[in-house]
């Protein structure tokens, strides 16, 4: 057995999972449309199977309280979220032919392009170098037959500065916003790579699917971008259910909607996916994690803000303990999710070579968190996030409390009166009114969902200028200190009450499924070159394979009998009785990666033997029916 190193071939795999049925392009006979996928058997068995240890690694061993919430969402609960205005990403036009591309994926992609042919043309001169020194010395040169990249690569060496800049560019390529990608273009002279065309400078574009609810055409919704918002919607039944006692967690697994720019990386970038997610409700003022004893010497890559920002790519290996003392990830409760993460990925068989923690920079952090750390995945698209781990602090539970007056928060008893310090709002409805007019309540709402550091820095600008600009609703609003007063006064308390804070550990599991296809795959030299896909026994669509040797008719009720047995015992069989060869039949398997094989032949009628093989090693062993099935359920 021999395992090939070439170039990773993505077309042979994609061709593979086709072929095999893993998922194809949904609407295929009318054409397709980019961004939307159809899971066939395998597929749909290998994602239950990945979200099933998902449930039991998270749900069940961490005493999760899951949910399911609705798919549909009103425009008043994503407009509260934040979601109305600022899920968008930034788009720009081919000024020609119209053609539209995801801003920042855009630049990426050009001034990788352009490093690439860089790396080329340095090569190639390094090569005529020596070539010339070969012919000096007299030695036959052979040509070099290697075709030229096609594409949008052209071999042109950059100056040493423009480099470095482009390398920099890339390292922190999350962190800019439409202005700043707007300079690139121009500065850069950035054109549509295909047509060499100019763009049109980027625009916001909102990425949610927007619908309506019922026929008056009255009450917008949207399909849900993110499956947070509805567990949020349920913190109060959610601290009752788990009698008032913090922190806890709930959890959900379903489907969300992103209307994609421009969706161009198979399963990686699509525009309906399955998101599983969680949001551990905790006090702010302890974020320690009852079992970070456990997760403290789990060892990580990460690479921080810091690193990136110096327009470097450098990862360092830590241990979650060491990086949480060093302050490199805000808190315990963040690094324990972030070890369990890495723990989930690891047990359903991605490298862990391939797998890094980048965390998020200032810019690039969505409009609710406060720290994040993407889990990435390398795959042949690069390095990809699939699961994003966001402290999303207060955020989501004190607008929604705002919004609709409900009390999102925890009480405490306290044991002891004390008393605190705490900041005062009045708002003069005398002025508010007839100034602010139909946007009088959202400023106020704005204000009173203000935190204390957002209280002290009003306070502070309405004192010394007079005045201060509140956001709301996408606007800045100017407000005077007739308009509001602000202080800090002292008050008795009894009871403590706050608002948890969020961590937010986000999986996206066609991401997360692709990525464990392309680390799964490899193929067999044998007398021909044969596909495997190596998925631990734990998420293989199927365990076992149950063949028989040829068509003979005796075969066929122990073949039914067997996979029977096996389906009882929950162990998931497939069965392939086609006429090719039993060897061919064994490729078959590897291709659907089903670790084992059980072969019924004429020795088994005889005495209850079957054959068992490994799909890796090809190795195989003989032994009784009963004993089989006890090695395999082991092997689970
Ligand atoms: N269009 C998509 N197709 C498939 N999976 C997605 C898509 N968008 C997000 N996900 C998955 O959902 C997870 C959580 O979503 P999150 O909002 O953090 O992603 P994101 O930061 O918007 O992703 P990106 O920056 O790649 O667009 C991601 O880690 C990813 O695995």
């Amino acid at each position: 057995m021999a395992t090939t190193e070439k170039p990773f071939d993505r077309a042979a795999l994609e061709q593979l999972c086709t072929k095999r049925f893993f998922f194809a392009p949904a609407f295929a006979i009318y054409g397709g449309v980019a961004g939307f996928y159809d899971y066939g058997p395998t597929g749909c068995a290998l994602m239950n199977n990945i979200i099933s240890v998902w449930r039991n690694h998270f749900v069940l061993e961490e005493e999760m309280l899951e949910l399911d919430t609705t798919v549909m969402n009103t425009y008043d609960v994503l407009k509260t979220s934040g979601h109305v205005d600022k899920f968008a990403d930034w788009m720009c036009k081919d000024l020609k032919n119209g053609e539209i591309f995801r801003a920042d994926h855009l630049v990426e992609a050009v001034l990788e392009a352009r490093l690439q042919g860089d790396r080329e043309a340095r090569a190639a001169k390094e090569g005529a170098a020596a070539v010339d020194a070969a012919k000096q010395a007299g030695e036959a040169v052979k040509k070099d037959k290697k075709k030229k990249k096609k594409g949008t690569v052209v071999a042109v060496e950059l100056p040493d500065e423009e480099r470095k800049a482009y390398e920099e560019i890339l390292a922190q390529i999350d962190n800019y916003g439409g202005p700043e990608l707007a300079q690139l273009i121009t500065k850069y002279n950035i054109r549509s790579p295909e047509s060499g065309n100019e763009l049109s400078m980027p625009q916001e574009f909102n990425l949610m699917f927007e619908s309506q609810i019922g026929p008056t055409g009255q009450l917008k919704g949207f399909l849900r971008p993110e499956t947070a918002q509805g567990q949020f919607l349920n913190f109060k039944k959610l601290l009752e259910f788990n009698n008032d006692k913090m922190p806890f967690a709930s959890a959900q697994v379903g489907r969300a909607f992103r209307n994609e720019i421009s969706p161009r990386s198979g399963l990686l970038r699509v525009r309906e996916f399955t998101m599983a997610e969680i949001e551990h409700y905790v006090d702010p003022n302890n974020k320690n994690h009852h079992a970070f004893q456990d997760m403290k010497d789990v060892v990580i890559t990460l690479l921080s803000k810091d690193v990136q920002l110096q327009g470097k790519t450098q990862t360092v290996e830590m241990s979650i303990g060491e990086a949480v003392e060093k302050k490199i990830i805000d808190n315990q409760t963040l690094g324990y999710f972030m070890g369990r993460i890495y723990q989930f990925l690891l047990k359903i068989g991605i490298k862990r070579e391939k797998l890094r923690f980048r965390q998020h920079m200032d810019n690039e952090m969505a409009h609710y968190a406060c720290d994040c750390w993407d889990a990435e995945i390398k795959t042949s698209y690069g390095w990809i996030e699939c699961v994003g781990c966001a402290d999303r602090s207060a955020y989501d539970l004190t607008v929604h409390s705002v919004r609709t007056k409900e009390k999102l928060v925890v009480r405490e008893q306290l044991a002891e009166p004390r008393t605190v310090e705490k900041w005062q709002v009045e708002i003069n409805k005398k002025t508010f009114g007839p100034k602010y007019k139909k946007n009088a309540k959202a400023v106020e709402e704005a204000i009173l969902a203000y935190t204390d550091e957002c209280f002290a820095e009003l306070e502070k600008e309405l004192t010394s200028k007079g005045t201060a600009l509140v956001e709301a609703d996408g606007q800045k609003f100017e407000v005077t200190k007739d308009d509001v007063t602000v202080k800090l006064g002292t008050v008795t308390e009894h009871v403590r009450e706050y608002t948890p804070n969020v961590i937010e550990p986000s999986f996206g599991i066609g991401r997360i499924l692709y990525s464990l296809l392309e680390h799964s795959w490899w193929v067999r030299e044998d007398d021909e070159a044969r596909n495997v896909l190596s998925f631990p026994a734990l998420v293989a669509p199927f365990k076992v394979c149950v063949l028989p040797l040829s068509g003979n008719a005796e075969f066929e009720p122990l073949v039914k009998k067997f996979s029977r047995a096996l389906r009882q015992n929950g162990v998931s069989t497939r069965t392939d009785d086609s006429k090719a060869s039993i060897g061919r039949r064994y490729s078959r398997n590897d291709e659907l990666g089903i670790p084992y094989a059980i072969t019924v032949d004429f020795q088994t009628v005889q005495d209850n033997t079957v054959t068992l093989r490994e799909r890796d090693s090809t190795k195989q062993i003989r032994d009784t029916f009963e004993n089989i099935l006890k090695i395999i359920k082991e092997a689970q």
